[in-house]
C-alpha cells in the first residue's frame, strides 16, 4: 500500500504568529520557492484580510513558476450577524486569486459563547455559510477546526456537529487543530480515529507545541488516519510554535513510510531549514533534531569508538539522507577514537598504536581542565596535535609586546601596541594603534609579519568572544578567547585562555595567524604539485 500525506505549510502564516519573526513580501516569495522546491503540497502565504503585505504576497507569488505547491490563503468564518458575501475577510480571500483557502471556525463552545459571544446555532451557520460561499466561488476548501481537541473533551456533541457542518457544506479537508497545544499523543490518536469514524471528509492535523508534543501529536494523528499533515519549517509559530515540518517530514516519509516529499528534495531539508532560519533572522538551535549542527554530532569517547565500527550504534538515521553530515568532537571526554577521527578528517598520519595517541590525549584533558574548550577551536587543536607530534608549526616567535592604553582629557581613548618578533633569526619591531589593545596587537603584528608573509594581508578576524570561566573570582577571573577568522573562502577558530585578557587574546590570535600561514604552505605545496604558479603574495619560506 502507497500510504500517502498531504504536506500544508503554513511558515508564511502561522510561522510568522511567532514571535521575532517578520518576513518582507520578498522573503515570503524566497521562502515559497524553496517550499515548492521542497515539494510541499500547499503553502500557506497569509491571511489576505489582515494586512496589505499578505495581500502583495498574493499578487507577487503569482509570478512564480511553481511546480509542486498550491497556494492557499487564510482567513475565518463570516462575523455573526452578516452575510458570508458580506464579510470584508472572505471576500479578500476570493480577490488574493488563490485556486484554495483555509478558514478556521470555532468547534469549541466555550469559544463561541466566550470569544465570539454568540450562540451556538449562529457559529454553525457561519461555518456552513462560509465553506459554502468559497465552494461556490470554485475554491478548494480547507476547514481548520480551531481548538478541536479542547472542544472534543468539553462537549463532544458540539465539536463533532461543527466539524459535520463544514461537511455538509462540502469542505475538501478538515483540519483537526490542537489550538493551544495542550493535548497528549494518545488523546489525539483516539480523537482522531473517532472523528475518522464519523466524517468521510479527508482530515488533517495542525499541532502547537505548547506541551512540546506538537511532532509526536501529529504523529499520533497520522497513526489515526489524518491524511494532511501541517506544519512550518523550523516549527516557527504563534507562542511555542507549530508542528516542525523539518522533523515531521523524515519521520513520516523515512520512519513510518509515507510518502510526503520525493527522496531528492530530503537531502536538501538541512539547507532549506537554515535558509529559512537566515531569512527569518533566527538563531538555529545547534541541537535541532536532523538538521541541527549537532545532530550527529559525537563527544563521548565511547560512542565514537562505536559509531566508528557502526554508525548506527548511536545514529538513528543516516545523516546523508538529510544532507546533514557525521562530525566528532574533541574534548576532555575524548577517548583515541576522538583523536583518530580528526586526525584522519585533518590529513593527518597518525598510528593508533604509537604512544604519541596517549600524550596527545592526556595534553587535550589536562589543557581543557585549563579552561581550553578544543570542540570550538579546531584550528588550535590542530596546532596542538602538530606540535606534539613534533612538527614545526612555529613561523615566528614573540620576543616582546608593549601596550599602553591613553586616556586624555579630551576624553579620547587612544591604544598603542609595540611588537617585537623574531622570524628566521631576524628581528623586527613595530608599533601599531587600534581602537583597542587587541586591535592594536592584530595592526602590530601584521606590520611586523607583512614582510615576511604577505599572506597575512589575506586573513582577518571575523568574530571575537570573552566568556570569563570562573565568576567567583570578579576581575582576577580566568578568562577564554575564542577569535573566529577568515581568509573569504575559510573560516576557522582558535582560542586562548590565560587570568590576563590580553594574554588570552594573543594566544588566540597568534594561533589564528599560524592556522592561517600553515594552510597557505600546504596549499603552496600542492600547486608546487600541480606544476601551478604560486599564487601572488605566497612566500615560500
Ligand atoms: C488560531 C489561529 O492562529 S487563528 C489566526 C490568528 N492570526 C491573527 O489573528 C493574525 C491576523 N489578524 C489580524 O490582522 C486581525 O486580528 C484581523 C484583521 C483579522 C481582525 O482585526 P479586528 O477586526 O480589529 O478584530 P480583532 O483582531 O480585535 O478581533 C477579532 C474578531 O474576530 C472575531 N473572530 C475570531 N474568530 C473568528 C471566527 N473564526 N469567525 C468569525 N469571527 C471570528 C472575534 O470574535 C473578534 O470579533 P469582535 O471584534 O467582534 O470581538
Ligand atoms: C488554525 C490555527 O492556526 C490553529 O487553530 O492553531
Amino acid at each position: 500500500m502507497n500510504k500517502q500525506v498531504r504536506i500544508y505549510d503554513t511558515t508564511l502564516r502561522d510561522g510568522t504568529q511567532g514571535e521575532g519573526v517578520s518576513l518582507s513580501v520578498d522573503d515570503k516569495v524566497k521562502i515559497a520557492r524553496k517550499l515548492d522546491e521542497l515539494g510541499v503540497h500547499y503553502i500557506e502565504g497569509g491571511w489576505p484580510g489582515s494586512n496589505p503585505k499578505d495581500m502583495n504576497f498574493f499578487d507577487k507569488v503569482k509570478e512564480l513558476d511553481l511546480q509542486n505547491s498550491v497556494i492557499t490563503a487564510f482567513g475565518s468564518t463570516r462575523r455573526s450577524g452578516i452575510k458570508a458575501s458580506d464579510d470584508p475577510n472572505l471576500n479578500r480571500l476570493i480577490q488574493s486569486g488563490v485556486k484554495a483557502a483555509a478558514i478556521f471556525g470555532k468547534t469549541w463552545d466555550f469559544h463561541v459563547t466566550e470569544a465570539l459571544q454568540t450562540t451556538l446555532e449562529e457559529n454553525l451557520q457561519m461555518i456552513y455559510d462560509s465553506i459554502l460561499f468559497l465552494k461556490e466561488q470554485g475554491l478548494e476548501v480547507i476547514f481548520d477546526a480551531e481548538h478541536f481537541f479542547d472542544g472534543y473533551k468539553n462537549n463532544e456533541e458540539y465539536a463533532i456537529q461543527a466539524i459535520l457542518k463544514a461537511q455538509e457544506a462540502g469542505a475538501d479537508c478538515i483540519t483537526l487543530c490542537d489550538t493551544n497545544g495542550g493535548s497528549l499523543p494518545k488523546e489525539i490518536e483516539d480523537i482522531v480515529k473517532d472523528v475518522k469514524e464519523k466524517v468521510s471528509t479527508q482530515v488533517g492535523i495542525h499541532c502547537h507545541n505548547d506541551g512540546e508534543l506538537a511532532v509526536a501529536n501529529t504523529l499520533s494523528a497520522v497513526r489515526a488516519g489524518a491524511s494532511h499533515v501541517q506544519g512550518t519549517i523550523n516549527g516557527y509559530g504563534e507562542r511555542c510554535g507549530n508542528a516542525n515540518l523539518v522533523s515531521l517530514l523524515p519521520n513520516l516519509q523515512l520512519k513510518m513510510g509515507y510518502s510526503c516529499i520525493g527522496s531528492d528534495p530530503m537531502q536538501e531539508l538541512v539547507s532549506i531549514s537554515k535558509f529559512v532560519h537566515e531569512i527569518a533572522n533566527q538563531v538555529p538551535a545547534s541541537n535541532q533534531p536532523f538538521v541541527g549542527n549537532s545532530a550527529f554530532a559525537h563527544k563521548g569517547g565511547m560512542h565514537v569508538s562505536a559509531v566508528l565500527k557502526h554508525p548506527e550504534t548511536y545514529e538513528h538515521i543516516k545523516p546523508e539522507v538529510l544532507g546533514n553530515k557525521r562530525r566528532v568532537l574533541v574534548s576532555e571526554l575524548s577517548g583515541q577514537s576522538n583523536l583518530m577521527f580528526k586526525a584522519e578528517e585533518m590529513g593527518l598520519t597518525l598510528d593508533k598504536n604509537d604512544p604519541k595517541v596517549k600524550e596527545i590525549i592526556e595534553k587535550i584533558k589536562e589543557m581543557e581542565n585549563l579552561g581550553y574548550h578544543y570542540e570550538a577551536a579546531e584550528a588550535s587543536f590542530l596546532l596542538l596535535v602538530k606540535k606534539l607530534l613534533g612538527e614545526d608549526i612555529t613561523f615566528f616567535e614573540l620576543d616582546h609586546f608593549k601596550i599602553l592604553t591613553d586616556k586624555e582629557s579630551s576624553d579620547e581613548l587612544t591604544t598603542e601596541a609595540v611588537v617585537k618578533v623574531k622570524v628566521n633569526e631576524e628581528v623586527v619591531m613595530t608599533a601599531a594603534e587600534g581602537n583597542g589593545p587587541v586591535n592594536a596587537l592584530d595592526h602590530a603584528l601584521r606590520k611586523a609579519l607583512g614582510e615576511f608573509y604577505p599572506v597575512i594581508h589575506k586573513m582577518y578576524l571575523s568574530d571575537y568572544k570573552v566568556r570569563v570561566l570562573d565568576e567567583g573570582e570578579a576581575t582576577a577571573s580566568k578568562v577564554r578567547v575564542l577569535i573566529e577568522s577568515s581568509d573569504g573562502r575559510n573560516t576557522w577558530s582558535t582560542i586562548g585562555v590565560s587570568g590576563n585578557i590580553i594574554e588570552a587574546s594573543w594566544h588566540a590570535l597568534v594561533d589564528s595567524i599560524r592556522y592561517h600561514f600553515m594552510k597557505q604552505d600546504e596549499e603552496l605545496e600542492i600547486i608546487k604539485k600541480d606544476t601551478v604558479k604560486p599564487p601572488v603574495g605566497v612566500n615560500n619560506h
